[in-house]
This record gives C-alpha cells, structure tokens and sequence, in this order.
C-alpha cells in the first residue's frame, strides 16, 4: 500500500474518478487535492499541493492529471525535490522510477486513453528506486542541479 496524492486540472477531471478507482482497487490510500470539476484551475496551483504532500512526506509518489501532462511536469519540476515526468507508456512509467527515482508521475488525460492510463499507473507504482550507484550518482548530481 502506498499514500498516493492526487491532484487533476479541469482538463484531467475526466479521467480522474477512473484512476481513484483503480488506486482503490490497489489498495493505495489517496489524498485528492483536486479540484473537483471541470471549471477551468491553473495546472501550477494544483501541483503545488501534490508535490506539497510529497515533500512532507504525507504522501509516497504523486499522480497529476492535465490535458496533455506536460504542464503538470514543467510545474512539479520547479519544485526542489521534486521529479516528474510525463507517463504516457508503460516503459518509461517504472524507468523513470527505477533509473531516475521519479516522485510523481504527469498523465495527459486528452492524450492517452484510460486503459492505457491504468497500465501507466500500475507500472509507475509497482516500481522502486534501483540500488546501483550509477543510478544515485545521477540522481545526486540531479539534487545538486536545484541549489
Ligand atoms: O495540458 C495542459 C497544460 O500542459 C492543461 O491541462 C490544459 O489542457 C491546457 O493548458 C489547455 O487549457 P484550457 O484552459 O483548457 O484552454
């Protein structure tokens, strides 16, 4: 089980209460930080909250629903401590954990499917950080980038 904080733009409402129920399905614990409609929000105030949960450590990975997730990521990005990335296939959802130790993953809900969504997320939760030191050496090289 993991703490997942959710959070979707009136782009990525769609789509979300497919991906709460599949979270459920898992067994994950969700924290939806919204929003709740599809009535137009800026995509940086929502992942302000997701990756606010992250970096408290109230939730484990964030998933971030917008219209194509590209401006989700670019938000999540200027966060210290935060890595996103786009997940629009199954690979890159468990490599950019396994290789890159990516916190929250950005879904384009106008861009892929449900189903294809569902497998990304499957993937991009079953994933763990990978142990070799040329992983966490760039991943530090990475952290020192922000400073
Ligand atoms: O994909 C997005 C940003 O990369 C957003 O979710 C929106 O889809 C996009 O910006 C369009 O916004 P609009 O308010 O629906 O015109």
């Amino acid at each position: 089980m993991m703490r997942i904080a959710l959070g979707n733009d009136h782009c990525g409402y769609p789509m979300k209460h497919k991906v709460i129920s599949l979270l459920e399905a898992l067994g994950h614990e969700i924290t939806d930080v919204g929003c709740h409609s599809e009535n137009p929000v800026d995509f940086p105030d929502i992942a302000k909250l997701v990756c606010s949960e992250v970096l408290d450590q109230k939730a484990d990975r964030g998933i971030m629903l917008c219209g194509t997730g590209v401006g989700a990521a670019i938000a999540a990005n200027k966060i210290s401590g935060i890595r996103a990335a786009v997940c629009h296939d199954y690979h890159s959802a468990h490599q950019c954990v396994e290789h890159d130790d990516v916190n929250v993953a950005c879904i384009g809900a106008q861009i892929i499917g449900s189903w294809l969504a569902e497998d990304v997320i499957r993937a991009f939760l079953s994933a763990q950080f990978y142990t070799e030191e040329h992983f966490r050496r760039r991943v530090r090289k990475l952290n020192e980038m922000e400073k």
